[in-house]
C-alpha cells in the first residue's frame, strides 16, 4: 500500500472549475466588489473529477468540444487554478500547447532563452541547451523571426522542443501534434515514449484516437464536464467510439436537445451537487475549499474590506503624523493638511525649544 502511495505521481480530488460568464470585462472588475455573485450567469467547465495517475503512465483524454480536455490540461499545468478540490503533483510540469506561453513579437531564439530563464536555468546552462533545442525544432531560418510570424506547426515545433528540453516530471501535451507534419510527429512520438520508459507521467489531449492509441495506456473520457470513464485505453477509446456512433445517428434536432440538456446540467450544477459527489465519493468537507479569491463568501470580502479601511486608515495618520485621538476627537482633521503632534512628541519638542533657547540665549 505504501509502496503504491509513493509510485503516485498525481492525484486530483474532486476538482472543479466554474466559469464566471460576464458580458464585458468591466463587470468583471464590478464583481470584485459585490458581495454576492448570484446574479452572475456561471458554467461549470469541469464538474468534480478524481483521479490518480502512478510515474510512468502516459494518460490520453478524448472527449467531444468543450467536454473539459483544455481545462483539466491547464489546470495540471498550473496556468489556470481550480475553483474547489485539491491537486497533488509530484515533481515539475511542463505543458506544450499550440503556441502556449510563447511571445509572439520575440523571435524563437529568444522564446528559448525567455522559457528557459523563467524555469531557472542559468544563461550559462541555457548556452549549453540552446543547440540541441534549435536542432529539435528544426526551424531553418525561421528560428531568428519573431513568432507571430511563425504558422501553428512551427508554434508547435518551438513549444515541443523547449519543453522536452527541461525534463518534466509531468508532461501535459495539449493537441500540440494535430499540427506537425509527419516527420516532427514521429520524433515527438519517439521523445515522449522515451519520457515513458524515464518513469515520468503523461497527460495526452488529442481528437486523434491514433495518436492516443499509439501514445496511451490508459485514458480519460470527459464528457460536459463529467469525468464519464477512466480506465485501460482500449477499452475506454472503445466505449468513446460506440457514443460517437450513436450520436452521429441522431437527428439535428436531437442532437441539439442533447447538448442543450447537458450545458443546463452544466450551469445549474450547484455546490450542494458537489457536496453530495464529496460525499459519494468518501471526501471530507475540506476537498470543497479552493483558491480562488472571486469565490470568497459575504462576510469574507466584508471582512477584507474592513482590514483595507483600517489599513488605509491608519497608513494616513502614519504618513500625515496625526494621532489617533486627535482624528477621533475631529475627523476633519484627516484630511486637513494641519500636523498634529502627539502630546510626548509635542512635549519632548518644548523641551528641545527649550534648550535652544537657552543654548543661544545663555
Ligand atoms: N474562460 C472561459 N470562460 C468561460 N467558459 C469557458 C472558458 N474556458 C472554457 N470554457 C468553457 O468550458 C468548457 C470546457 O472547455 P475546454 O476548452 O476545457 O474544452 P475542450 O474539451 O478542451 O474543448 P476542445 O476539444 O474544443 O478544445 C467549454 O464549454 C468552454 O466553453
Amino acid at each position: 500500500m505504501n509502496q503504491n502511495r509513493q509510485d503516485i505521481k498525481v492525484r486530483l480530488s474532486l476538482i472543479t472549475k466554474e466559469y464566471d460568464l460576464y458580458k464585458r470585462k468591466s463587470d468583471k472588475i464590478k464583481a470584485l466588489f459585490r458581495f454576492s455573485q448570484k446574479n452572475i450567469p456561471h458554467f461549470w467547465g469541469v464538474k468534480g473529477i478524481s483521479v490518480e495517475v502512478k510515474s510512468g503512465e502516459a494518460i490520453g483524454l478524448i472527449g467531444i468540444n468543450g467536454s473539459g480536455k483544455s481545462t483539466i490540461s491547464n489546470i495540471l499545468a498550473g496556468i489556470i487554478p481550480q475553483t474547489t478540490g485539491d491537486m497533488m503533483i509530484n515533481g515539475e510540469t511542463s505543458i506544450i500547447a499550440i503556441g502556449a506561453g510563447l511571445k509572439p513579437q520575440l523571435t524563437g531564439i529568444e522564446n528559448i532563452r525567455l522559457k528557459c530563464l523563467m524555469s531557472g536555468f542559468t544563461n550559462e546552462q541555457i548556452d549549453d541547451l540552446m543547440d540541441d533545442i534549435i536542432s529539435f525544432a528544426d526551424l531553418g531560418d525561421f528560428i531568428d523571426q519573431p513568432v507571430k510570424n511563425y504558422s501553428s506547426g512551427m508554434r508547435s515545433r518551438l513549444g515541443f522542443a523547449i519543453a522536452v528540453h527541461h525534463n518534466p516530471d509531468v508532461l501535459i501535451i495539449d493537441e500540440a501534434l494535430s499540427v506537425g507534419d509527419d516527420t516532427f510527429y514521429q520524433k515527438c512520438v519517439d521523445r515522449i515514449l522515451e519520457f515513458k520508459e524515464q518513469g515520468k507521467t503523461i497527460f495526452f489531449v488529442s481528437h486523434s484516437l491514433p495518436q492516443i492509441k499509439t501514445v496511451c495506456d490508459k485514458v480519460i473520457w470527459m464528457h460536459y464536464g463529467e469525468m464519464r470513464e477512466f480506465g485501460e485505453m482500449e477499452e475506454v477509446v472503445a466505449h468513446y467510439q460506440e457514443f460517437i456512433q450513436w450520436f452521429r445517428k441522431l437527428s439535428a434536432k436531437e442532437k441539439q436537445e442533447y447538448q442543450d440538456e447537458y450545458k443546463r446540467q452544466q450551469r445549474e450544477f450547484s455546490e450542494e451537487d458537489l457536496r453530495a459527489k464529496a460525499l459519494a465519493q468518501g471526501f471530507d468537507e475540506s476537498v470543497l475549499q479552493g483558491p480562488s479569491i472571486g469565490k470568497m463568501s459575504g462576510l469574507t470580502k466584508m471582512m477584507v474590506v474592513a482590514a483595507t479601511i483600517l489599513l488605509m486608515f491608519f497608513g494616513t495618520l502614519h504618513v500625515t503624523n496625526k494621532s489617533f485621538k486627535s482624528i477621533i476627537q475631529n475627523p476633519a482633521r484627516l484630511f486637513s493638511s494641519e500636523h498634529v503632534m502627539p502630546s510626548a512628541e509635542r512635549a519632548s519638542s518644548l523641551d528641545s525649544a527649550a534648550d535652544r533657547y537657552t543654548l543661544w540665549n545663555g
